[in-house]
This record gives structure tokens, C-alpha cells and sequence, in this order.
């Protein structure tokens, strides 16, 4: 079958996938289906059909009882992340301790914290291939045998170069987990609570983040070794996941497209408890049949080629783009130095605060799994990046007062030492604190700042001063203190204020719902690829954002890079507002059909445009689903 007659087929495919199963349940009487189906008179009567039909399987579905064995499932395999928080949480905390007992230098600081999110970045890529080719499962087991492995390599280093070799280690864990792990429990779940569960993913995510400030903050006290804990204790949860994946099953989906039909059935049993699975066994192998038409040559080839699945994948990626380019790492790891400014000038106490950050992404992030499915994907979605972005621009403007009300050096002191130090140029705290190698060193009294000076920052840890009145500790006597990466303000509660709601709108959509999306918008032949694809677009943008954000700061101000991040959230917004359609309650055989809509026009060209028309007016002419679809998809 030539291409150009695959793609002319393609709707006409997606739709009888859709709509095959339910016409041969009218021919045999439907004692197959458990799902209640309308009556023949109803069914015959044309218009109603369809999305009667849709509707009355999706309400059967959320009448059904779901076993508490597709509930234990998720909980296993977001274990993978748990792990991506707790790994890509810890080391802030892990790095204060490790800077000092193995004197790191800047360089290897930077290379020990995006080693790993590169090496997520390429394994994600590799991921897809692995799961094309072992099955969900083998990629998990591996996955948190990474893990582990990681784990104990970090905790026993007795070097850099080691503790390099373990972070790669996690790294690659990481990546497989993260393109995995959303996938495996989307396939396994019942369409009503597909998104809910996909999203605990991300909870656990965030619970892990929050585990990991937990953990750094308890650890910090230790004198020694105390890295070695906090990046051991992740061995934990992976060798639980490795056990509990020893008895979980392989993913229906997978185990039908490898012929691995009885095997199928019997997951299908296990995790549908007394429903009846015909009909979705039926569903997924239409569509596997029919998707072997698709054409030959590499898959991603094939998803560029074709353009539904181009579609999805160019959706999929930017959803994931676009959730970096917002800024969640950067706001999340600056969070103690914004503490910082708003007055806690305790090292410690804002490390503990700033794990109430990583608690209100967790918790805003929970809102998420309980709106998923009440208001939809796209919705969701929608309101977190317009949040978003007012809060990255309220954000912004905090910064930008901060600046403006930025207090004057008044003294430079005379130590032969300035003189080779860029600090001593500075007339105020701002372009001062913007210097990784200066800081603000200051005296207080009740209404006033007295002897203000820009001196260079200690090498071996950033909470003194390289020498002088701020040299000795953070918090000095006769109320002079040392300010590291911020300025002293009164306009703090401004930034504080612009935090919390930035969290609060992020958390709940475009946290999650960039992941819990990719995990359904791909047939089942490009699901893999596809995931690995936006998996390693997130990891990718995820270094590019946080290995850019102090030269950002540097040139443009705090305010310039976050009102950067504002106004490519808000371009996010119209990406999402024209391309993304809602996959909500929809089984995953029906959502490619989704992407071959007129509605989501990304990336199509005229001669797509003419297909979309064509598939329009087959849908409206031969199944008379036109309306109930389009007001699915608005
Ligand atoms: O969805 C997650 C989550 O929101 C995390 O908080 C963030 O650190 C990750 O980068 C992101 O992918």
C-alpha cells in the first residue's frame, strides 16, 4: 500500500477502530459486550448512535468496579517517581556537604548535578527502543535496578570520579523510568481513571522532592558523611519496586502487539476483575492489525511521516518544553535564597523552609490528580500555564522592585586582595549579589543599613565571606550579616507572595499533565518512541533552563530571566490553546483519531488540511458523530 494511500485511510481507520467493535456487537446480538449497549432501535437510528454509544461505555466503565490490583500496579510503578524526585532533589542538599569534605571545585559541583539529567536525557531517548523491544516491565526492572545500583555507588564513593560514575548510574535509571513508568500505567488503567492514575506518577514525583528536602535537612547536621546518606536511602524504594515488578504483569497492549495473545487475556482478567474483556481485547488488536499497514522504515519516520501521529508528537514534545521553559526546577531551587530575602537568615532554617516549597508542589500537585478527570486534560492544563505565567511575571516584578530599592555599598574595605576581585566595583547590592564571586556583607541597625561592603564570597562554602567582618558565619554578632545571591529588601513579601502562587498554579497542570498527556496521545506502534521522544525533550530543556538560569540572571537581572519565563509560558498558552485536544475518558484505540482532527491544525499542511476535511465529512456522513465529538474536542 503506497504512504499516500495509508494516509488517505488513515481517519477512515481511526474511526472504524472506534466504531468496528460496537457494529459487530449490533450483528451478534452484544452478548459478548458487557458493556450495555443502547438498543438496536437506537442504535440503528442514525446520529444517536455514536456518541450514545461512547457515553453509555464510559459510564459502564465508572459503574464497574475497578480492582484494587490496577490501584497496587500504579502504586508500584510510580515508584520510578518517587525515585526521579528523591534523585534529582537531593543532591542541592547533598552538595553543600560534598563541596566541603571532597572540595569540590565550581566545575565538578556542575558536572556531579547535570551529569544526570544528561544521562536521563540520551536514556530516555534509548528508553523507547528497549520498551519496543522487551516490554514495559523488563524497563522498569531495569530502571530500579539502576537505581539501586546508583544508589549504592553514591553511598560508597570514595572520590568524585566515582561519585560521577554513580550519578551517571542514576541518570540512566532515571530516563527509563520517566518515559516507562507513565506509559505502563496508562495501558494497564480503565479509561475513567487513566489520567487520576497517571498523575499519581507525578505526585510521587513531587513526594519524592519532598522526601528528598526532608532528608537533607535532617542530614545536614552530620559532620561527616552525612552525602552518603542522603544519596544512599534511595536504594530503598528501588529495591521495592525491583521485587514488587518480579510479580507485576507486562502490559496487555504490548503482550497482544508481540502475539502474546493468552498471556494478554489473562492480564486483561487480572486487572478488569469481573468485567468482561472482549471487547477491549478486540479494540486493542483492531488496532494493532489495522496500525500493520502503516507503512515500513524506522518508527519515528513513520510518526513524521504520518500526520496524526507528527501531530501528537509535536503536542507531546512542546507540552514538555514548554514545562521547563516555565521555570519549576529554577523556582524550586531558588526558593531558599527567596526565603532568604524575606528575612530567614538562618542557612539552615531556609533549607527547612525551603522544603515547604517542595510540600506545596506535593500538595498542589494531589489538587491535580482529584481535577484530572472533572475538568479534563485541557482544561486543566489551560488554567495552570495562564497562572503560571502571571505568577512568573508577579514574580518578576518583585524582583524588579527588590532591584530598584537595591541598598548602596557605603565602604570598600582596603585589603590588598580587593584588588584583583571584581567585588570591589560595585556601588550597589544588586550587581554585587548578580557576581557568583561576591557577596553582600551589611549592618543593620533598627531602621537603617550602616557600613554596607561587596566582598568576595568564601571558596569553600557560600555562607561567608572570603575574609573580614563576614567571614566568620552567615549570622554575626552586633547585627551584621552576610547576604549571599540576594539583597536585603522590604519588598520580599512580593517575591514570597508570587512563589506561592506560582506553585499553586503550577503544580496542578502543567506539572503533571505534560506526562499523564504523552501517555495517551500515541497509537500503540508509536507509544514508546513517541514517549521517549517528549521524555527526553523534558530532561533536555530541564539542563538547558537550569544551566542558564546565573548567566540569564547575570545579563538581563532576576527580573529579566523571569520575565523570559513569563513570556514563554504565555506563547505556551496559545500552543496549548490551538493544538491540544482533550483525551479525557477516552479508551487509548480512540484518542489517535484525535489527532487527525481538523480541530488541531499544529504543524498540518494544505494537503493535511484536505485530508482533515475529508475525514470531517466521512465522520459527519457515514457515523453521524460530528457533534458529540466536537464538543469533546473544543
Ligand atoms: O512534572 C515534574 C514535576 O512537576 C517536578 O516538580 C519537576 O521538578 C519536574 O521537572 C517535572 O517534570
Amino acid at each position: 500500500m503506497s504512504r499516500k494511500q495509508v494516509d488517505h485511510d488513515y481517519n477512515l481507520r481511526s474511526m472504524s477502530n472506534l466504531m468496528g467493535e460496537r457494529r459487530k456487537k449490533v450483528s451478534d446480538g452484544g452478548e459478548r459486550s458487557l458493556i450495555r449497549a443502547p438498543s438496536s432501535a437506537s442504535i440503528t437510528s442514525q446520529g444517536a448512535f455514536a456518541g450514545a454509544s461512547a457515553r453509555a461505555a464510559r459510564k459502564q466503565f465508572q459503574q464497574d468496579v475497578t480492582p484494587g490490583f490496577v490501584y497496587v500496579l500504579a502504586a508500584f510503578s510510580a515508584l520510578g517517581g518517587f525515585l526521579f524526585g528523591y534523585d534529582t532533589g537531593v543532591i542541592s542538599g547533598a552538595m553543600l556537604l560534598l563541596k566541603r569534605e571532597l572540595d569540590l571545585s565550581a566545575l565538578w559541583q556542575e558536572v556531579l548535578i547535570s551529569s544526570t539529567v544528561a544521562a536521563a536525557a540520551l536514556s530516555a531517548l534509548l528508553g523507547g527502543f528497549l520498551n519496543g523491544l522487551f516490554g514495559r516491565r523488563v524497563c522498569i526492572l531495569l530502571a530500579s535496578f539502576f537505581f539501586a545500583i546508583g544508589g549504592v555507588v553514591l553511598s560508597t564513593a570514595p572520590g568524585k570520579e566515582v561519585l560521577l560514575a554513580g550519578r551517571l548510574i542514576v541518570g540512566v535509571g532515571l530516563g527509563i523510568a520517566s518515559m516507562t513508568v507513565p506509559v505502563y500505567i496508562a495501558e494497564a488503567s480503565p479509561p475513567h481513571l487513566r489520567g487520576q492514575l497517571v498523575t499519581v506518577n507525578t505526585l510521587f514525583i513531587t513526594g519524592g522532592q519532598f522526601t528528598a528536602s526532608l532528608i537533607d535537612g535532617a542530614f545536614s547536621y552530620l559532620q561527616r558523611d552525612g552525602w552518603r546518606y542522603m544519596l544512599g536511602l534511595s536504594v530503598l524504594p528501588a529495591v521495592l519496586q525491583f521485587i514488587g515488578f518480579l510479580f507485576l504483569p507486562e502490559s496487555p497492549r504490548w503482550l497482544i502487539q508481540r502475539g502474546l495473545t493468552q498471556k494478554a487475556r489473562r492480564v486483561l482478567s487480572q486487572i478488569r476483575g469481573n468485567q468482561n474483556i472482549d471487547e477491549e481485547y478486540d479494540s486493542i488488536k483492531n488496532s494493532i492489525d489495522e496500525e500493520e499497514d502503516s507503512g515500513a522504515g524506522p518508527v519515528i519516520w513513520r510518526m513524521l511521516t504520518y500526520p496524526p501521529t507528527r501531530r501528537a508528537l509535536l503536542v507531546g514534545c512542546s507540552l514538555q518544553m514548554f514545562q521547563q521553559l516555565s521555570g519549576i526546577n529554577t523556582v524550586m531551587y531558588y526558593s531558599a535564597t527567596i526565603l532568604q530575602m524575606s528575612g530567614v537568615r538562618d542557612v539552615r532554617l531556609a533549607i527547612w523552609l525551603a522544603g515547604l516549597t517542595t510540600l506545596t508542589n506535593f500538595l498542589f500537585t494531589l489538587l491535580g490528580v482529584w481535577l484530572v478527570e472533572r475538568v479534563g486534560r485541557r482544561k486543566l492544563t489551560l488554567g495552570s500555564i495562564i497562572g503560571t505565567c502571571l505568577s512568573l511575571s508577579l514574580l518578576a516584578i518583585g524582583f524588579l522592585v527588590t532591584a530598584q530599592h537595591s541598598p548602596p555599598v557605603t565602604f570598600h574595605p582596603l585589603d590588598p586582595s580587593m584588588a584583583n576581585s571584581t567585588c570591589s566595583k560595585y556601588q550597589l547590592c544588586e550587581p554585587c549579589m548578580l557576581d557568583p564571586g561576591c557577596g553582600f556583607c551589611y549592618r543593620e541597625n533598627v531602621s537603617a543599613l550602616l557600613a554596607s561592603s561587596c566582598v568576595p564570597v568564601n571558596k569553600a562554602s557560600t555562607e561567608r565571606a572570603a575574609w573580614g567582618r563576614c567571614s566568620n558565619s552567615s549570622l554575626i554578632k552586633d547585627r551584621t550579616y552576610w547576604a549571599y545571591n540576594y539583597c536585603p529588601t522590604s519588598y520580599s513579601w512580593l517575591v514570597l507572595l508570587g512563589l506561592v502562587l506560582y506553585l499553586a498554579a503550577f503544580a496542578p497542570g502543567m506539572g503533571p499533565m505534560p506526562w499523564t498527556i504523552n501517555s495517551e496521545i500515541y497509537p500503540l506502534w508509536a507509544r514508546s518512541t513517541g514517549n521517549a521522544c517528549a521524555a527526553g525533550v523534558n530532561w533536555t530543556f530541564n539542563i538547558l533552563v537550569s544551566l542558564t538560569f546565573l548567566h540569564l540572571a547575570q545579563y538581563f537581572t532576576y527580573f529579566g530571566a523571569f520575565f523570559l519565563y513569563s513570556s514563554l509560558s504565555l506563547l505556551g498558552f496559545f500552543f496549548i490553546y490551538g493544538c491540544l485536544p482533550e483525551t479525557k475518558g477516552r479508551r487509548l484505540e480512540e484518542i489517535e483519531a484525535l489527532f487527525g482532527n481538523r480541530l488541531c491544525s499544529c504543524g498540518a499542511s494544505d494537503s493535511d488540511e484536505a485530508r482533515q476535511v475529508e475525514y470531517i465529512r466521512v465522520k459527519g456522513s457515514n457515523y453521524h458523530l460530528s457533534d458529540n465529538d466536537a464538543s469533546d474536542v473544543d
